[in-house]
């Protein structure tokens, strides 16, 4: 189970992004969050995968609160989630090959010899062809790079997926090609997902459950304005 718990965080303490944000998310359950541009669902977002420390509030684990945030996280902690954000080329070192960004979290926690193997399978499952994975950012486009972003956040395989507006630049096949891999990820290994958002009709369609950002503020947890199960992939 993952638990945001009375969560304020931000950029200057005197006027935090988030105040007192409350979600859940429970083992294998998809879960949209909704809400105006700039209210702070990034921000909540990092925190939830453990990139940001919020001023105030829990986040609990499995039941256990973490108390530590970033490369002070533990290990176990920190790989157990799997990030794509909105803007690929902001995310990806620009220096790296695509094959060496999908691998990139393997050789950082010393898992070299699973790489040939793990970049090849998850090549093929985003879609990568093997004369993309040699290239760099610049020389792919923006749809390509975020399927090597999303390979990367699949590489350790983590048991929670965070995708903050993974699909807000890109045409609606790439959306629906990327959507489909997290569910099939899901499907497979029953990893939990928080997906930010402002386009409704795709969160209502991919999450179990949606939830709007005025009753995260404001309601102990995430359960309010539950939406119908899925009937389709988007
Ligand atoms: N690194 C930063 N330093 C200072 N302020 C920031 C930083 N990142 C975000 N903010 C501010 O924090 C607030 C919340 O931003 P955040 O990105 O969390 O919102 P959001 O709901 O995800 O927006 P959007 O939907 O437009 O992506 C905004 O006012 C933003 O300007």
């Amino acid at each position: 189970m993952l638990e945001l718990r009375a969560i304020t965080a931000g950029y200057d303490r005197r006027a935090p992004a988030v105040r007192d944000a409350s979600l859940t998310v429970a083992p294998g359950e998809a879960v949209g969050l909704l809400g105006p541009s700039g209210c702070g669902k990034s921000t909540l977002a990092r925190v939830a995968a453990l990139l940001h420390r919020p001023d105030a509030g829990t986040l609990l684990l499995d039941g256990t609160p973490v108390r530590r945030w970033r490369h002070r996280a533990p290990r176990e902690k920190r790989t157990a989630f799997g990030v794509v954000f909105q803007q690929p080329r902001l995310s990806a070192d620009p220096r790296l090959r695509l094959t060496d960004l999908i691998a990139e979290p393997l050789r950082a926690t010393g898992r070299r010899e699973a790489v040939p193997e793990r970049v090849a399978e998850l090549a093929g499952t985003v879609g990568l062809t093997p004369d993309l994975l040699t290239r760099r950012p610049h020389e792919v486009s923006d749809g390509q790079l975020q399927r090597a972003c999303l390979a990367r956040a699949l590489v350790l395989r983590p048991r929670w997926l965070i995708c903050d507006e993974m699909t807000a630049m890109l045409d609606a096949s790439t959306t629906a090609a990327l959507v489909a891999v997290v569910e099939d990820y899901r499907a497979s290994t029953g990893a939990g997902l928080l997906a930010v958002g402002h386009d409704q009709t795709l969160l209502h369609r991919w999450c179990d459950r949606t939830v709007h950002w005025d009753t995260v503020t404001s309601a102990p947890t995430g359960a309010a304005r539950p939406q119908p199960k899925r009937m389709s992939r988007p």
